[in-house]
């Protein structure tokens, strides 16, 4: 953390945030809607904890997950298709409705608008999904541009939608920050040779944020801004 507030690299102009676990809890709509797919199949539900460690690949690492419990290769094969179409009814049947904003995220998004950060979201979240999702909760607002997960050909731990962003905002990939509640954001920022800052509270299949490697932790998108408000007092 120390060394991000040091650097003598160029000020940070943008930020990438993530969506699910970073700015919203979702687990609450990902359970309802995992389960009443597995309902359908015949499955017991499957609890909280269970589907947070799934969270954070996109839909169809989910899915296979979720399917891997009862099957076996093959079999998660075999049922693909249909375990994906009824999960994407039943999530986009209740998409937000049991979803909160974490603590600090409208503040912490208006401090950075005031200090002058473009803001992208960057999401594993499919598209259809993250879209009314952002306008239901009042985030859309912020984001000049938003990708889900089947937004380009490669989504989070490659650096692919990270260097898009770049590439829209005309901007090196060292005036960006990305911010994450995962080792994926993490390592997609690495990748692309942007600066990193992860939140504690999120998913990150099941292991603690201190073994991801970031430029620092920070308690909220309030502690982020503060911390990119000094990184920027620091550079030149
Ligand atoms: O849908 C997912 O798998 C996670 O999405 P995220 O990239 O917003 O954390
Ligand atoms: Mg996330």
């Amino acid at each position: 953390m120390t060394n991000f507030i040091q650097s003598i690299h160029a000020p940070i102009r943008a930020a990438i945030i993530d969506l699910d676990g970073t700015m919203l809890d979702t687990l609450p709509d990902f359970h309802v809607a995992i389960n009443a797919m597995r309902g359908q199949f015949g499955y017991a539900p499957i609890a909280h904890e269970q589907i947070a460690l799934m969270i954070g690949k996109g839909s169809e690492n989910l899915i296979r997950a979720v399917l891997a419990l009862e099957h076996d290769a093959t079999g998660v094969e075999q049922r693909f298709d249909e375990a994906m179409a009824l999960y994407q009814r039943h999530y986009l049947a209740i998409n937000g409705d049991h979803s909160l904003l974490y603590d600090g995220v409208l503040d912490g998004l208006d401090a950075m608008k005031a200090d002058g950060l473009r803001l992208a979201c960057v999401t594993n979240k499919p598209i259809a999904f993250a879209t009314p999702l952002l306008a239901q909760k009042g985030l859309a607002e912020y984001f000049e541009i938003v990708y889900g997960g089947d937004s380009l050909p490669r989504k989070k731990p490659d650096p692919m939608p990270l260097l898009q962003v770049c590439a829209d905002f005309d901007l090196a990939p060292s005036q960006v920050v990305a911010i994450g509640d995962s080792s994926n954001d993490a390592e997609a920022a690495r990748r692309a040779g942007c600066f990193v800052l992860t939140v504690p509270y999120g998913y990150n299949h099941g292991q603690a944020i201190h073994e991801t490697d970031s430029d620092g932790i920070v308690t909220s998108l309030v502690e982020a801004a503060t911390l990119i408000r000094s990184h920027n007092h620091n550079t030149y």
